[in-house]
């Protein structure tokens, strides 16, 4: 009677629903088996939907590109560290760029050569020897017009490029200034280039001319092809607001857009960064304090460390960038250090710095301090910021020091970045 009933009802409903029905004669172990097995069955199927969910939103979150602002004064390294942070991450975008930087390396090199010779002239105690090189190198006043011309300069005026360096279309967005960082870079870089007491000027801008000559005759080879290094050291000058937009090429991380918004530092651009605070993630404020002894270009009564101390003050005070995770660099340590060496006083400049070691571990821990006090001092609501001493030129370095802060900022946590500074 009961089999018949069963019978009857399995004729009734459909054939899915028959397949899926359990054996007619079941025994309680076979029926513990077999729920067991069904029960283990949608665990699975859970545990596949849920990484099918998480990797839909992991793929949502890469495409959501995280924003940062490069802040601080003029050649504080801003443009470099971005420089740095496309050749780490964005190779292929990098290499792909990299020839078209071959011209204005060259005009760069040109006019810097041209205006040490300039001041050689002018210079009392030429020695013959220098005369001779002078005359060598005099074909080079040709090349600077003929590269000036090719660019579609008036002599002596400042280049102006494009952001992508292969086309000048927008000549108000990025300046090369002629009196470029680039020999000071080249040339500073090595220690041979300082001058031994007892020698006269001549005899050591000679030797700074004469190392740099071993770069100029490589790039001024048919052949050149810019190094990265020769990229990274390149001055361009920011005006307005450069945006700057790489996609990661490998790793965990790869496809998710970084978008660096590259405030021109000098002081008639910097307020532009406004438009642009409300989305950004973090803000990375270069600050070089190997300037404690330089005024700003143009404005001869202002120190440079002050200048950028008063901007500092500024984006700390600031109640719009509450939010925003501060990330200082204390950048252009490699000059710092060599000017302490050199026994510039760092007292002279900096009274409080008092009579403390004129060395590089105690001027950057007293300068850093400085930095983080005020930042205490006049942050709206109490906040961390994280610090590093940086040579943004030294690319091993500043790779793994933007490693950290790339990390720290996906991660909206920087705690461990502290470990690295
Ligand atoms: N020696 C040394 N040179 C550096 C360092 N950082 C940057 N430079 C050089 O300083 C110059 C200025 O660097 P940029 O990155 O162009 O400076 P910036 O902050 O973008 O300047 P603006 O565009 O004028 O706002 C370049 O020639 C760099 O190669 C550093 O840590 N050490
Ligand atoms: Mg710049």
């Amino acid at each position: 009677m009961v089999s018949r009933t069963r019978r009857s009802s399995d004729d009734s409903i459909d054939p899915l629903s028959r397949a899926l029905a359990p054996p007619a004669r079941e025994s309680a172990a076979q029926r513990a088996a077999r729920e067991a097995k069904e029960a283990e069955g949608r665990r699975v199927s859970d545990l596949i939907d849920e990484q099918i969910k998480l990797e839909k939103h992991a793929n949502s979150r890469k495409k959501t590109p995280v924003k940062v602002l490069m802040l601080g004064q003029a050649e504080s390294g801003k443009t470099t560290t971005v420089k740095i942070f496309q050749m780490s991450y964005a190779r292929q975008a990098w290499e792909e760029e990299r020839m078209s930087w071959r011209t204005v390396i060259h005009l760069n090199l040109v006019r810097s050569v041209n205006r040490i010779l300039d001041a050689l002239e002018n210079a009392q105690e030429i020695a013959s020897r220098m005369n001779l090189l002078r005359i060598r190198l005099s074909p080079l006043r040709r090349v600077q017009v003929d590269l000036e011309r090719h660019l579609g300069l008036a002599v002596g005026d400042e280049v102006c490029a494009a952001a992508d360096m292969g086309v000048f279309r927008r000549p108000a967005e990025v300046c090369l200034r002629s009196q470029s960082g680039w020999a000071a870079a080249l040339g500073l870089a090595k220690q041979k280039t300082r001058i031994p007491s007892g020698r006269s000027l001549a005899d050591g801008a000679l030797e700074v001319i004469l190392n740099f000559l071993e770069d100029l005759y490589r790039i001024a080879h048919r052949d050149y092809e810019p190094t990265d290094e020769d990229v990274v050291r390149a001055r361009l000058r920011t005006v307005g607001v450069q945006e700057y937009r790489f996609v990661i090429e490998s790793g965990r991380e790869a496809g998710r857009e970084w978008i660096f918004y590259d405030v021109g530092g000098s002081r008639t651009h910097r307020g532009a960064w406004h438009p642009y605070f409300m989305d950004v993630k973090a803000i990375i404020f270069l600050a070089p304090i190997s300037v404690f002894d330089e005024k700003l270009e143009g404005d001869a009564r202002t120190n440079r460390l002050e200048d950028s101390i008063k901007f500092w003050t500024t984006v700390c005070k600031s109640k719009l960038l509450v939010r925003v995770q501060l990330i200082l660099f204390l950048n252009k340590c490699d000059i710092l250090e060599r000017k302490l060496a050199r026994g510039v006083s760092l007292e002279r400049y900096i009274p409080t710095f008092g009579d403390r070691k004129n060395d590089m571990p105690t001027a950057s821990k007293y300068l850093r301090r400085q930095f983080l006090e005020i930042a205490r001092k006049h942050s709206p609501e109490p906040r961390r910021v994280y610090s590093f001493m940086t040579t943004a030129i030294n690319t091993r370095a500043m790779t793994s020091i933007l490693g950290a802060v790339r990390e720290g900022i996906l991660n909206d946590n920087l705690r461990s970045m502290e470990l690295v500074s």
